[in-house]
C-alpha cells in the first residue's frame, strides 16, 4: 500500500493518474455490461461514474476492484497493470470498494465489524494485534459517525447507519483509492450531506474517490468530474455543469433533466 503522506491540498492532481482503464470490455455470455471503456481517475478527484440502470457501473467496479477480470483492455492502478489480480491483492495495493448491498456479519457488533475489515484472517489471531485493532475500530467508528451504534448488531442499526458501516468496513483496509457504490441511496438530504462532508474530508485526507450514484442532485455537488456510461459505453466526461446540461446525458436518462 501507498505509505500514508498527510495531505492538505484539496484539488485533484490532474497529472497524477491513480487509476487508469484502457479499452475495458466485460461480456458476460452474449451480454456486453461493458463496452471499451476507458477513463482515468486523478489524484485526490472525487470522480462520479453515472448512468442509467443496468449502464455497466456495478460491472466496471467489479472489475477493478477484483471480483472478475474484464474480458479485454487493460486497468492500471498507479501505472501498475493490475490487470485481473485477485481482491485481496489490490486491496492491499490499497483499493477499497462500499457495496450497495450490504454485507455485515449480523452476529457481531458494529465495532466487531469494522475491526474485522481491518485485518487478514491469518493475522487477526494474533494476539498482540487484537489491541491496535479495536483501537483503530472505535477510531473509525468515530470518523463515520457511528459511535452511538458500535455495540449494536447491524440488524439494530438504521439504513443511515449502514451505509456509513459500509464505509467504515472499507476505510478499514486504509485505502488509497476508494470505490463507492450508491452511498446516498434512501437517505434524506440532510443525510446526504453527511455523507458528502465526509467524502470531502477523506479527500482532503488524500484518499481518491469514485462515486456510484442514481442521486443526481446529491452526486454532482460532490464531485470534481463526472463520467457517464450508458449501456457499457462512455457518452460523456466533464465537470457537473457541463454534464447537468448535456442533451446526451439528459436523453441516456429517460429524456429528463438530469436532477
Ligand atoms: N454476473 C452477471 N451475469 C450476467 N449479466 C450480468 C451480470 N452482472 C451484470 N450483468 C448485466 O450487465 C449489465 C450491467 O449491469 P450492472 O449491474 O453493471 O449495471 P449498473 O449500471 O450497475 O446498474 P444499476 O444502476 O441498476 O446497479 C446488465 O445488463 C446486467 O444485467
Amino acid at each position: 500500500m501507498t505509505p500514508q503522506t498527510t495531505k492538505t491540498a484539496t484539488t485533484p492532481d490532474e497529472s497524477t493518474d491513480v487509476l487508469r482503464l484502457e479499452n475495458v470490455t466485460k461480456r458476460f455470455g452474449n451480454v456486453t455490461a461493458v463496452d471499451d471503456l476507458s477513463f482515468a481517475v486523478h489524484e485526490q478527484e472525487i470522480l462520479g461514474f453515472i448512468g442509467p440502470n443496468g449502464a455497466g457501473k456495478s460491472t466496471t467496479f467489479n472489475c477493478v476492484s477484483g471480483s472478475f477480470p474484464p474480458t479485454e483492455g487493460t486497468i492500471y492502478y498507479r501505472d501498475e497493470d493490475v490487470t485481473g489480480m485477485p481482491q485481496y491483492e489490490l486491496v492491499k495495493k490499497g483499493i477499497s470498494r462500499t457495496y450497495q448491498t450490504f454485507r455485515p456479519l449480523n452476529d457481531r457488533t458494529v465495532l466487531e465489524n469494522i475491526e474485522l475489515s481491518q485485518v487478514p484472517d491469518k493475522l487477526f489471531s494474533v494476539s498482540d494485534l487484537r489491541a491496535d485493532t479495536t483501537e483503530r475500530a472505535w477510531e473509525l467508528c468515530e470518523r463515520v459517525g457511528l459511535e452511538e451504534y458500535a455495540h449494536l448488531t447491524p440488524e439494530e442499526v438504521p439504513h443511515a447507519g449502514m451505509l456509513r458501516l459500509e464505509i467504515g468496513r472499507a476505510l478499514g483496509t486504509d485505502p488509497d483509492l476508494l470505490l463507492v457504490d450508491e452511498p446516498f441511496a434512501g437517505l434524506t438530504s440532510e443525510e446526504i450531506e453527511e455523507s458528502a462532508s465526509l467524502f470531502r474530508s477523506l479527500r482532503e485526507e488524500g484518499t481518491t474517490l469514485v462515486v456510484i450514484d442514481h442521486n443526481m442532485h446529491g452526486l454532482l455537488d460532490l464531485v470534481d468530474r463526472v463520467v457517464v456510461i450508458s449501456f457499457g459505453e462512455k457518452i460523456a466526461e466533464g465537470a457537473p455543469q457541463e454534464i447537468r446540461d448535456d442533451p446526451v446525458v439528459q436523453k441516456a436518462y429517460l429524456g429528463g433533466d438530469v436532477e
